[in-house]
């Protein structure tokens, strides 16, 4: 889903980072991919059924952000979507946004640790906590970002705009299949989101259906085969 960029397109501030893939040892490590989108979109599921998508093919790793709970990680756990020692949890204790973008070494050091005890790993995908259209990741965090929202939350959301839904290096439009029952224009919604995004793509995602997450899990994986460096192997992330 593409439309040629506006004149008044906005600068991006978000977008990928340079590919500093190597650490300071000279080894490879991991791609990392930041979720993030107002509270109950569906940033959760969308990493649970990204994991449970991926976890055969790649080496995985998540880290959660919540304000003062564990919860999501507890969820992703109870959901056994990769073994326990992949997942592991940042409580922030204030603004979502201000551990993925203002003060990110709590994250940081969670993504560290998590590939220095269980890696090499390709892919860590880090979740936000539930915040408002204004959060997006540090590009000292993540290389890529995903911002979810749901068309439960109203179908003007994207026409409001903020850096999630215009510099994101994709949006998610979640939960299409409520779409009927809130009375909301998908093909309105989605439009009106490709005016704002120019040229990045947009996807319409249904995680109540089977294979509901094909559509990010295929940009996932367009993204890794041009991460450099040959893949490790991919049997330990199995659940
Ligand atoms: N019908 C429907 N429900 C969904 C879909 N995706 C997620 N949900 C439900 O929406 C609720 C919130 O989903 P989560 O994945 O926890 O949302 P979240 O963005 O992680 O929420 P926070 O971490 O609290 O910000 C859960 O009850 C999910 O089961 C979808 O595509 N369709």
């Amino acid at each position: 889903m593409h439309l040629e960029q506006p004149a008044a397109f906005p600068q991006r501030h978000t977008h990928s980072a340079p590919a500093a893939v190597r650490d300071g040892d000279g080894a490879r490590r991991a791609l990392r991919i930041g979720l993030g989108g107002p509270v109950g979109s569906g940033k959760t599921a969308t990493v649970a059924a990204l994991c449970r998508t991926l976890r055969s093919s790649f080496s995985l790793g998540v880290v959660t952000n919540d304000i003062y709970t564990r919860e999501d990680a507890a969820y992703l756990l109870r959901e056994a979507v990769l073994p326990a020692e992949r997942i592991t949890a940042v409580e922030t204790g204030a603004c979502p946004h201000t551990a993925i973008r203002d003060d990110i070494s709590a994250n940081l050091e969670a993504v560290e640790e998590l590939e220095e005890t269980t890696g090499p790993l390709d892919l860590v995908l880090i979740e936000s906590g539930g915040d408002n259209l204004t959060a997006t990741f540090s590009q000292g965090l993540v290389d890529a970002q995903v911002f979810v929202i749901d068309v439960a939350g109203g179908d003007d959301i994207p026409r409001k705009g903020g850096p999630g839904i215009t510099t994101s290096d994709l949006l998610v439009i979640n939960k299409t299949d409520l779409a009927v029952h809130v009375g909301c224009d998908l093909a309105a919604m989605a439009a009106d989101a490709e005016a704002q995004r120019g040229p990045l793509p947009v996807v319409l995602t249904s995680l109540a259906a089977e294979d509901g997450v094909a559509p990010v899990a295929s940009w996932v994986r367009e993204k890794l085969a041009a991460w450099p460096q040959p893949r490790s192997s991919p049997a330990a992330s199995r659940a």
